[in-house]
Parts: C-alpha cells; structure tokens; sequence
C-alpha cells in the first residue's frame, strides 16, 4: 500500500485556509475598460454574443484589460476509485481506472487527442487510485488512500483524508501555474463517480436524487434505478440536504463535510485545483459532471471562486445542468458529451482563447478608420 499524499491534515488545512482567503471578488475597473474597449472594436456591438461576457469576466479576474491570453493550457486529471463501486453503480469493473491511467500516460485516451489538437498538456494526478501505480512521467503520486469507503455504509473519506485531498488540488493549481499555465482545465478517472457527483450536487442544490442522477458510463433501467435509490439513501444517512431545495449557508466546514460524507477524494482535489486557481486568478475551464459537482463543493467553501470558473460543456449527465444553473455559469460546448477526461474542457479551449485575443488584436473602429454605426449618412450607406 502507498500512501504518497506527505502532507499532514493540520498543514493541509492552513493550505486550504490561506487560499480560500486569497479568493476574491472579480475587479470591477478592469471589467469596465474591458467593456469600454469592446464597444470601440470594429464589430457591431454584442455580434460575438456569449463571447462578450467571457472576456470581460476574465479581465476581472487578471484586474487587468486585456487579461492575459490564457495559454498555454493544462489538463489536470485527478484520478481516484470508489467504495460505492461495490454497490453495482457501474457497469465497468474497477480496474479499469487504472488502466486508463495508463493509457492517458500512454497518450492513448481521448483526452490525450483533444489535447494534442489545442496544444495542452495533461498531467495525471493519483489521489486515490485502489491499484499501485508505477512511476511514470507525467504522474504525480498523491495517493491518499486506495479508494474511498463505500458512502452508502458511511462517510466516504475522513475530514483529514478530505482536506488532504484538497489541498493535493491546490498544490497542483500552483504547480501547474509556477509552470507557466495561464489556464487550467480540469479531468477526471475514476469508475463509479457518477455516483459521487449525483450525491454531491443533490446534497449542493438541494435537488432530489432522482432529478440529479444519470446513467453514467451507460446503464440500464434496473441499475438506474437502484443509483438513484443509493443516492437517496446517501444523503438521508449522512443527513444531507434532499430535495427540499434547501441547502445550508457553507463554508469551509460544510463543503468539506459534504464531500467527506459522499465524495471522492477526484471531487475534493478538483474542488482544491478551483479554489487554487481562483486564488491565482487564472481562469479554470471545467469539464462535465465531476467538475461540476466540485465546483459546487468549492462555490460553497468561498463563493467568489465562481467567478474563475468557465463552464467548458454541457454534459448529457442530467446533473450537469441542474449544477450549471445553480452556479450561474454558461456551458460553451454543447455537443452531448458523457465522458470526462477533461475531454469537454478541451474542445472549449480554443473559444476562450479566441474570446481573449479579440481585446489583445482586433482593431478599434478609430485605429483601423473604419466607420462607426450612424456615421455613414453623409456617405450613403445604409444605416437601421
Ligand atoms: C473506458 C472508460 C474511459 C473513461 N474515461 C472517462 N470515463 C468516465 O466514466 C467514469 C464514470 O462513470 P460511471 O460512474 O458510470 O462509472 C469516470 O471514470 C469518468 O471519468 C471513462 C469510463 C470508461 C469505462
Ligand atoms: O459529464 C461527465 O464528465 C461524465 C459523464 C458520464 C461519465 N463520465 C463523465
């Protein structure tokens, strides 16, 4: 057995407490010259639609227009099993997340694809992975145990294990970024967390189990069924919020219970990987389900994290849009994705990059000497 995470739980939390208090409110002067130099670039105003907003997000975030090009881009995948798997949530046998972690290190996964198209690299992160795994480049061992407990017969991982876990996403956001990063996408692995999401977004929106819960990597009626049923039974044992719409206020507390209670020691570094982006202010691009229900664990430990978040896909998980909606947050890709990976984050890439370089390199209608709208009577043009 490896346990390779070396951090002890009292510095993970200081880790924890020092970022959550790095994360804060986007900068509203930057965002106001972003828009001002948006209007005078040489386009119709609002013709680039979602396109707008983005940017403009993004250099509050910087606190500074334009924000910087976010690239170059890393995927970081956190890859973790889970006792639930015990229940017959999934189809897959357990083995197999650790075989694709040997694939994405072989770059033989379609997420090393999507990659190599938009010019990102992918690190792959044991949290928690029940097989050992051997060195390997590209692999960062953080293992903080082989799996989690089965959430249906207790809390799935200690408060110890969770903040340990969360801050291994902390620290890969800060090494990523020391790296060079200027944008983090997030990727996951780990057979049955589809189980672990639907859990962790019921327990964030208040959403009922049956509203919340997908079929995964595909599964039939009868396993749907008793998924969701576990689901259900999760949050009534771990007293969880279920269905009422009512969630509790947060913190850093309450995040870290909840993902302790139901979630994988993936949702925990992923909610740890967001809230260490936020605190850098570099944008973080998520992927589908997974990251959504870890974007919700990190929304409610430091709300203002939200405002790095870019809502890379929409993913065909049901889950997936009730957390969206909860987060405020637009999916760029829509294209009925149920994978992960990071796989969606990816194919995003290349619009939040392009919506940058639109503030950097288009010219303003004074530059460029084209005419502004209603200047072209005198020339008869045509005008609304
Ligand atoms: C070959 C294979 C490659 C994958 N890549 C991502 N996932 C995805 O499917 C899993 C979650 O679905 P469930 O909860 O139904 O097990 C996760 O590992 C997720 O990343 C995969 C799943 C499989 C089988
Ligand atoms: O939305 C996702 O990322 C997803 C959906 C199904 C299975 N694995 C991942």
């Amino acid at each position: 057995m490896s346990w390779e995470s070396d951090l002890t739980a009292e510095a993970a939390a200081s880790v924890i407490e020092e970022t959550v208090a790095a994360v804060g409110p986007l900068d509203e002067a930057a965002m106001r010259d972003a828009r001002e130099h948006q209007a005078r670039l040489t386009k119709p105003p609002g013709s680039l639609g979602v396109l707008e907003d983005l940017p403009v997000r993004l250099a509050g975030l910087a606190g500074t227009c334009p924000p910087p090009l976010p690239e170059p881009a890393a995927v970081a995948v956190f890859a973790a099993d889970h006792g639930v798997h015990a229940q017959g949530v999934s189809p897959w046998p357990q083995e197999v997340t650790a075989q694709m972690v040997a694939n994405f290190l072989a770059g033989g996964a379609v997420v090393n694809a999507f990659a190599a198209q938009v010019g990102a690299t992918v690190t792959v992160v044991d949290v928690g992975v029940a097989a050992d795994l051997p060195a390997a480049p590209g692999l960062l061992p953080r293992k903080i145990a082989p799996g989690t407990a089965d959430l249906t017969l207790g809390p799935a991982m200690t408060a110890g294990q969770a903040r340990r876990a969360m801050a291994v996403g902390i620290e890969t956001a800060r090494d990523l970024a020391g790296s060079g990063a200027r944008c983090l996408l997030t990727g996951d692995m780990g057979i049955a967390n589809t189980t672990a999401s639907a859990a962790l977004i019921a327990a964030f929106t208040g959403l009922p189990a049956e509203r919340v819960t997908g079929r995964g990597t595909g599964i039939d009626d009868a396993t749907h069924a008793r998924k969701v049923e576990i689901v259900r039974a999760a949050l009534a044992r771990h007293a969880l919020p279920a269905g009422d719409g009512d969630t509790p206020d947060g913190g850093t507390e309450y995040g870290l219970r909840v993902l302790a209670a139901v979630g994988g020691f993936e949702h925990a570094a992923l909610a740890g990987f967001i809230l260490g982006g936020a605190a850098l202010r570099v944008p973080v691009v998520l992927d589908g389900v997974i990251a959504g229900a870890a974007a919700l664990a990190a929304a409610a430990i430091a709300p203002d994290a939200v405002a790095a978040c870019v809502a890379g896909h929409r993913s065909a998980e049901p889950g997936h849009s009730a957390t969206v909606d909860h987060l405020g947050l637009r999916p760029l890709v829509d294209l009925e994705l149920r994978l992960g990976e990071g796989t969606g984050a990816l194919l995003a890439l290349p619009l939040v990059q392009s919506a940058v370089r639109v503030l950097h390199e288009v010219a303003t209608f004074d530059s460029a000497g084209v005419s502004g709208k209603g200047s072209g009577q005198s020339h008869g043009m045509i005008t609304e």
